[in-house]
């Protein structure tokens, strides 16, 4: 099986990464095109895959092919994919927003669609992803592109109409907590802590916490409950947390991105 990545920025380049240091795949059975070429030599310097020319260069040799380009480039991509299309073909999507639907539309009805939702830290092999499939995937290729998934994070299956809820929770949502974590180590700073000592300090705490929630069991007000003494010092900022429309103020972040995400599919 050979896979073939069109689009060779953030996360299929992160992905290309992932699966060759797993050991899982070889290297030499990956093939790259990128609209700017530097980025494919790039990467066949640095992890020895297969540097192409072109789509239709691409698609030749690769059975399984993965959409790594922004949305709003796929319909430049997707006419070039269908003149190369064969039979042998999986077309794998990672795009925001665009679903079975859409890629039928370009493609054909019986063309099998995997999508799936990465998110960035695929880039340290810690990406939460998620996936769905056309009903013309055959079980097989399904496996393998679970397994190529999983050198860069763990996946899951998710029916296609929570989606867009997944690409706002699982996919954007790093970008929220890079900000949480800043805004702490930011406050530290106000305190006198050098930042990268408070910055080590917050994304640590955040990394604890996040595991006490998976770990523990226990209600997240359940953990809040325990850290705030009574009389103490955490009920204050709690307090002042939702005097300040927190719970409200993530929820209208997490709408915003759903809402912008479903409105690509339109
Ligand atoms: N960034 C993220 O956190 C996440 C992104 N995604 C999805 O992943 C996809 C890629 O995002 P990301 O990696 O961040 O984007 P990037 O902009 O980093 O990468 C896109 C790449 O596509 C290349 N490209 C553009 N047009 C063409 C073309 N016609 N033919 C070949 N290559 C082309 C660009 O080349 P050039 O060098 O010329 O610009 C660029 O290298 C998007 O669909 C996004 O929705 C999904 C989950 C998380
Ligand atoms: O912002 C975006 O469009 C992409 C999709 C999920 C994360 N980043």
């Amino acid at each position: 099986m050979k896979y073939g990545f069109i689009g060779l920025g953030n996360m299929a380049t992160a992905i290309i990464k992932g699966m060759c240091n797993s050991g899982d795949f070889q290297s030499n059975f990956i093939y790259g095109y990128n609209r700017t070429k530097a980025k494919t030599t790039k990467l066949a310097t640095s992890y020895g895959i297969q540097a192409t020319d072109s789509i239709e260069e691409l698609m030749s040799h690769c059975d399984v092919i993965v959409l790594g380009v922004k949305p709003q480039m796929l319909p430049d991509v997707l006419p070039v994919v269908r003149t190369y299309l064969q039979e042998k073909h999986v077309i794998v999507s990672i795009a925001a927003g665009k679903n079975i639907t859409y890629f039928q539309g370009y493609l054909s009805e019986v063309t099998p669609i995997i999508r799936v939702m990465p998110n960035i830290n695929a880039l340290i092999g810690a990406s939460t992803s998620c996936y769905t499939a056309s009903e013309q995937v055959p079980n097989t290729q399904l496996q393998l592109v679970t397994t190529l998934f999983e050198t860069v994070g763990t996946i899951i299956e998710v029916p296609e109409h929570l989606f867009s809820i997944f690409a706002t929770i699982g996919g954007a949502s790093p970008a929220f907590t890079y900000m949480y974590i800043d805004a702490l180590a930011r406050a530290a700073v106000r305190e006198g802590m050098p930042k990268n000592m408070a910055l080590e300090i917050a994304a640590n705490a955040v990394l604890g916490s996040a595991k006490m929630i998976l770990q523990s069991q226990e209600h997240p007000w359940s953990l809040v409950d325990q850290v705030c003494s009574p009389g103490g010092t955490t009920i204050q900022g709690v307090s002042s947390l939702q005097s300040n429309h927190f719970e409200t103020t993530i929820h209208d972040a997490v709408a915003a991105v759903t809402d912008k995400d479903r409105s690509l599919s339109k």
